[in-house]
């Protein structure tokens, strides 16, 4: 059995949250991210990624490919298709790869390179949101598996290397959110 929501622990509610509102500036930040970079060649796709946390915990997602990635830990997320916002395709994957409807909120973390992240030449940069669960209970449609982690949890994890730099961000928010 996948191990679900952390509250089921602690005993505290979680059905009842509710979308929260981000202030305008944080939001149009992050529509302005459809725009950045079109201008020159150094134009990046984006690969979005959710740090859902709840309970001082974080929801994290084992990779089944590429070989090299395989069975390591992941924020779930994907590629932002062109023509869409950011927060639009971390919901649609959040939906595709866990089942869920999600409120995507500010960014957390570094912006991280990621070279040859694609089949084709595209450069990629990965990005990590902090997002609220809405509806659903997340399974995993597309990974091996789904777990909540623990700050100590998290800190011991084998995590796909990129994601690494983020983890005393992560924390931080994980300390915020018990
Ligand atoms: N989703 C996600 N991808 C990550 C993270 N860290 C990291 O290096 N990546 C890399 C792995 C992949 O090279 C790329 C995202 O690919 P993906 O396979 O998750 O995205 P996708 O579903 O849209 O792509 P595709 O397989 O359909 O082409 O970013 C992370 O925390 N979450």
């Amino acid at each position: 059995m996948i191990p679900l929501r952390p509250e089921s622990r602690s005993g505290s509610v979680w059905m009842a949250v509710v979308p929260v509102s981000y202030p305008t500036s944080v939001q149009a930040a992050m529509s302005d991210e459809r725009f950045a970079g079109h201008e020159g060649e150094d134009h990046a796709q984006e690969v979005a990624a959710a740090a859902i946390i709840s309970a001082g915990s974080i929801l994290l997602a084992q990779r089944t490919y590429p070989e090299e990635l395989a069975g390591l830990w992941e924020l779930p997320g994907g590629k932002v298709h062109d023509g869409e916002l950011p927060a639009e395709a971390l919901r649609r994957e959040l939906e595709e790869e866990l089942g869920v409807t999600t409120a995507i909120g500010p960014r957390i973390g570094v912006d991280v390179d990621l070279a040859g992240a694609g089949s084709d030449s595209e450069r990629y940069v990965l990005r990590a949101y902090l997002v609220q669960l809405i509806a659903g209970e997340p399974q995993p449609l597309e990974h091996a598996e789904i777990r909540w982690f623990t700050v100590a949890e998290l800190r011991d994890a084998d995590l796909v290397p990129n994601d690494r730099v983020w983890v005393d961000d992560l924390v931080r928010s994980m300390r915020e959110h018990v």
